[in-house]
């Protein structure tokens, strides 16, 4: 089972626009019309699944947020990060 990151660890690899709450991290990917949302989550979801990590993902009119954490390590852990930072490639 994956290692928990500490606090420190995890606000030193925290990507851009991603906030640390609780025991996952969050961000809230903005875009101009709710399609382009559903299009980015679906290749959100598509990562998820080759990477066998899933994250929880709100669609909303024109924004859409993704919160990850390790459900089975109980809280962040490197595969949390590793996958933010792949999502945000997507957009
Ligand atoms: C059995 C367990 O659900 C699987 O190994 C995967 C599925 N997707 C998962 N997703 C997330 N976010 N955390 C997990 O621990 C996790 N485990």
């Amino acid at each position: 089972m994956a290692d928990l990151l500490t606090d420190e660890e995890i606000e030193g690899s925290l990507p851009e626009q991603w906030e640390h709450d609780d025991d996952e991290i969050v961000r809230i990917y903005e875009f101009d019309g709710y399609l382009d949302g559903v299009g980015f989550a679906a290749g959100v979801g598509g990562i998820a699944q080759d990477a066998f990590h899933h994250p929880e993902i709100t669609i909303r009119y024109q924004e859409v947020e993704i919160r990850l954490t390790s459900h089975e390590a109980g809280g962040i852990t490197e595969m949390d990060i590793s996958l933010a930072e792949r999502f945000d490639d997507v957009v």
